[in-house]
């Protein structure tokens, strides 16, 4: 699909947000599709929550604009951009009820009291909280606060929907069923979503589109299918998920992909450990192999991770658990084996 401003919701056009020296966010350029979810992951500091907070106009940008809808924004204050927003700490109104937090956006829209009321009863029901409209927030769990804010957010109707660390204060069990959730009323609102997180599951599972950032810059940008197998850099490569870079000293890794600075990356579940008896696969180009040792163990329910040595290189090998599979055990001499076109080359 070519990106025009009929596609595209969102638009940064080669923004920066200067902090002194700092540049927080850098020259930065990026389009979202209108429904999609695209969520913006990196490490502590590299400009996420800028990015979020130029879009949602609690912060100027020093240089560029920032379009919505086909318009720039520049001079738009944030409560005139029409954006539902979701934050780690809730930030519901605690004097107020869960059915006056919801009412509240309606009101401020001059919404009249029977409408307000219908539709804060749909949507009560809609985020299962139906029988807690008269409690106040104090009284809820995290996750149900976290379900109010979502609806608060989602009640306005605005087309855009910006999430900051939405489940970070969330335990993991109730973080993933807030996945699914967040997920399902996704796909039923199609709102424009624009999410940050530095936790990649949540990246994975969620969005349409990752882009990941680097020091106030967009290091990669793409499906999160993509990204996690065709990273262009060694950055992407270790941030989002695990990855073993094979130096050259112990694998001769030569490929007509490779490039002078290119250096060979594979992931953990890609390689195979066998016994040093058992049977590698004909040598008929398409497999490589290395002989290791193994330096530990690790059980971690549905799977097993190994660390093999192999010369001064550990790696890193992931093994689904099943029935009759043979155990290593440390110490034990092993062969590695893998695919030649599971091998990626990645910029250092
Ligand atoms: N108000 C501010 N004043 C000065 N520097 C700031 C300010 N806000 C952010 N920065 C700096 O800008 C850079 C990017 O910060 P930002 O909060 O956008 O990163 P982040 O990726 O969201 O990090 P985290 O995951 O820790 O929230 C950091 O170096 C930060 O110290």
């Amino acid at each position: 699909m070519t990106e025009t401003s009929d596609t595209l919701q969102v638009e940064f056009r080669n923004v920066t947000k200067l902090y002194g020296a700092v540049a927080a966010v850098k020259e930065l350029s990026l389009g979202v599709r209108r429904g999609e979810f695209l969520t913006i992951l990196g490490p502590s500091g590299s400009g996420k929550t800028t990015a979020l907070m130029l879009l949602a106009g609690f912060v100027a940008p020093s240089s560029g604009d920032i379009i919505i809808s086909g318009k720039s924004v520049a001079s738009v204050p944030s409560y005139h951009r029409d954006q539902g927003i979701v934050f780690q700490n809730y930030a519901l109104f605690p004097h107020l009820s869960v059915r006056r937090n919801l009412e509240f956006p309606l009101e401020m829209r001059g919404m009249e009291a029977s409408e307000r009321a219908t539709r804060v009863a749909r949507m009560l029901e809609r985020v299962h909280l139906k029988e807690f409209g008269d409690r106040m927030p104090s009284q809820l769990s995290g996750g149900q606060q976290q379900r109010v804010a979502l609806a608060r957010a989602l009640i306005a109707d605005s087309p855009i929907l910006l999430l900051d660390e939405p489940l970070g204060a969330l335990d993991r069990n109730l973080r993933e069923q807030m996945q699914g959730e967040i997920k399902s009323l996704h796909c039923e609102f199609s709102k424009t979503t624009i999410c940050v997180t530095h936790d990649q599951e949540e990246a994975l599972t969620l969005s349409d589109r990752i882009v990941v950032m680097r020091a106030g810059e967009i290091e990669q940008i793409d499906t999160p299918e993509a990204l996690y197998d065709r990273p262009t850099t060694r950055f992407v490569a270790s941030f989002l998920g695990e990855a073993n870079f094979l130096t050259d000293r112990e694998f001769k890794i030569e490929s007509d992909a490779r490039t002078s600075d290119a250096m060979p990356m594979i992931r953990p579940e890609r390689i195979r450990i066998i016994p040093p008896n058992g049977r590698l696969q004909a040598d008929n180009g398409e497999h490589q192999f290395a002989s290791g040792t193994i330096a530990s163990m690790i059980y971690a329910g549905p799977l097993r991770k190994y660390e093999v040595r192999v010369g001064s290189t550990v790696v890193i090998i992931r093994e689904h658990v099943a029935a009759g599979q043979q155990i290593f055990r440390p110490g034990d001499e092993v062969q590695l084996e893998w695919l030649r076109s599971d091998i990626r080359f990645v910029a250092s």
